[in-house]
């Protein structure tokens, strides 16, 4: 009955609408409004604050790319750390990958959690595999608690930096996670819109060339339902083995014969290469700084 539309002062200006065709769910948690609703032609929607956060027909390209990206770019992760990603899509596809023995994550919201398994069963498969670890809580504090170097790879897949996930931007952070990390191990970030969000993205590419001494890399995907229809991930390694996120060591195919019961929909190597190819005002803007 009606449309929603993604209003917000971080993409000022401009709002990305969605026929509604029912509500299935709005509450309020400790930390942000919850609402899941049938759109017309998405199928259901996860909305946080008023900011669509994913949508069944297009998820699988955010959680595919923010997974994918990092875990094909180093040979056999084992132990790897999701920060966010309480609606279980990242927990799914760090699960396709067999030399994984151990996945911890970090949710901040327990009702994203429960709305995810109750209303997107599809996504939230993620949190049965018998790998994983869920911790309620922050991630900073989480990060902090681990012993140095325990990770190969860490994702971060946040809301926007306004809200619950401010800090997740922040220098401190970016600190925390190179810490857990193990020489060459990667990380993964949502890092917004090159045409939203250029200003951010150049922070955080100086905030990442400070603390990873590896490689630092943008890369990005198309989402329709995100805003500007795009959204990027920032990819660094810390020093140690060196890492070329350009060409993935460690494949995951599309039609990789473990998947046949759900093959990848979006990922592959050829897309996982062109992720990295950015437009000049952005290839100019990351690599000057
Ligand atoms: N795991 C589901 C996705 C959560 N991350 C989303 C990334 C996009 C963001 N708005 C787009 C902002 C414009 N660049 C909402 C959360």
């Amino acid at each position: 009955p009606g449309w929603f539309s993604e209003i917000s002062p971080m993409w000022p200006g401009e709002a990305h609408s969605l026929k509604v065709e029912k509500i299935l769910f709005q509450g309020k948690s400790d930390y942000q409004d919850v609402m899941v609703f049938q759109s017309a032609t998405y199928g259901k929607v996860l909305i946080l604050d008023g900011v669509i956060q994913l949508t069944e027909r297009d998820e699988c390209a955010y959680q595919e790319m923010i997974t994918h990206l990092p875990l094909c770019s180093i040979p056999n992760p084992k132990k790897v750390l999701v920060i966010g990603g309480g609606d279980g899509g990242v927990l799914r596809e760090v699960a396709r990958h067999s030399s994984v023995e151990k996945i911890d994550i970090c949710e901040i919201d327990k009702m994203v959690v429960d709305v995810s398994k109750e209303y997107f069963p599809d996504i939230a498969v993620g949190f049965a595999d018998p790998r994983v670890t869920l911790n309620i809580g922050d991630g900073v504090a989480f990060l902090k608690a681990a012993p140095e170097g325990t990770y190969d790879a860490v994702i971060v897949d946040s809301s926007d930096p306004i809200g619950p996930a401010q800090e997740l931007f922040e220098k401190p952070f970016f600190e925390s996670v190179a810490r857990a990390l193990r020489p060459g191990g990667v990380v993964c970030t949502q890092a917004e819109s090159i045409w939203l969000h250029m200003h951010i993205i150049e922070d955080i590419v100086v905030n990442c060339r400070q603390v990873f001494k590896g490689s630092v890399n943008y890369a990005w995907t198309t989402v329709p339902t995100y805003p500007s229809g795009m959204i990027g991930f920032m990819l660094c390694s810390t020093e140690g083995p060196s890492v070329d996120f350009k060409h993935p060591v460690n494949p995951i195919d599309e039609n990789d014969s473990q998947q046949a019961a759900r093959p990848l929909k979006f990922y592959n190597r050829e897309i996982h290469s062109a992720a990295f190819c950015l437009p000049s005002f952005a290839k100019r803007a990351i690599a000057s700084k």
